[in-house]
């Protein structure tokens, strides 16, 4: 696949090296600095976005993505409270997008694990829950995108949780989330559920960025010939 790369940092240089060795051509390298050449591709020229920038930047990249009529992966966090203005012009440019706060198959059966252990719990009060992600000092946004899909995850099956906070809430009717910035951690996360006599944690470790680079490989791979809006559950079934 003619494989452009809307943001070519971090992840954007993993994922060009695992293309590449899976037979696939980059064809743009697009940063900050040579972005106006974005829209110099079309369907003609291109045949997939792999959208991983900056939270700020993600909007303004996925409208012109689309309305360039490219399917789009994105990998980029913190943008969420605007997806459904990128889901509704995804419907109408009749495109393709797929999203995932974290690409990685560990994540992602952690991501089911997590509501298992949510909804086992639910009928025991006397646990509070907190959660805490790690990474490196330079992630832009807090708490992560993958924290983020966990906190809905266990949301979904405690109906004694309203909602979540950075830094804040008791655990009971508000899920803590802290996050937590060191070095260079490509990305931890931990569920604690705490109760007087016990303590129950499940924890993700990524050791690198391989796993996210080459679950976003794989989902560009799988979107080829699809229209629609796509994620993670959709590709593992
Ligand atoms: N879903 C997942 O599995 C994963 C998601 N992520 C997310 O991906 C995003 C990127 O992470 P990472 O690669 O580590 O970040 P980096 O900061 O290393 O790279 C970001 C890149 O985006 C570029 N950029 C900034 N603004 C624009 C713009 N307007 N148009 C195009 N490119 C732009 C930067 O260019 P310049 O250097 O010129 O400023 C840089 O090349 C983050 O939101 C992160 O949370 C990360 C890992 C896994
Ligand atoms: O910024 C990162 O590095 C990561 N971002 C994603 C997130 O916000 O969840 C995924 C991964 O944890 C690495």
């Amino acid at each position: 696949m003619r494989i452009v790369l809307l943001g070519y940092g971090k992840m954007g240089k993993v994922i060009e090296r695992i293309a590449l060795e899976r037979g696939h051509e980059v064809v743009g390298r697009i940063d900050e600095t040579n972005r106006a050449d974005f829209s110099g591709f079309s369907p003609a020229n291109a045949d997939v976005v792999i959208e991983f920038s900056h939270p700020d930047a993600a909007l303004q990249n996925l409208k012109d993505a689309l309305s360039q009529g490219i399917p789009t992966v994105c990998g980029t966090t913190g943008w969420l409270d605007h997806r459904p203005e990128i889901e509704a012009l995804c419907a109408k440019t009749d495109g393709a997008f797929f999203y995932a706060s974290n690409y990685s198959i560990g994540v992602n059966l952690f991501f089911r694990m997590n509501k298992i252990l949510a909804k086992l719990i639910s009928p025991y009060p006397e646990y509070t829950v907190s959660m805490t992600e790690i990474h490196h000092i330079h992630k832009k946004d807090a708490p992560s995108g993958t924290a983020i899909t966990l906190a809905e995850g266990i949301l979904a099956e405690n109906a004694r949780l309203s909602g979540w906070g950075l830094e804040e809430g008791d655990g009971k009717t508000r899920l803590p989330i802290g996050a937590v910035r060191e070095g260079e951690v490509p990305g931890t996360h931990v569920v604690t559920y705490d109760s007087d006599v016990d303590s129950i944690e499940i924890k993700h470790t990524a050791h690198s960025r391989e796993g996210f680079a080459l679950g976003a490989v794989v989902a560009t791979e799988w979107l080829a010939g699809k229209k629609g809006i796509f994620g993670m559950d959709d590709l593992l079934g």
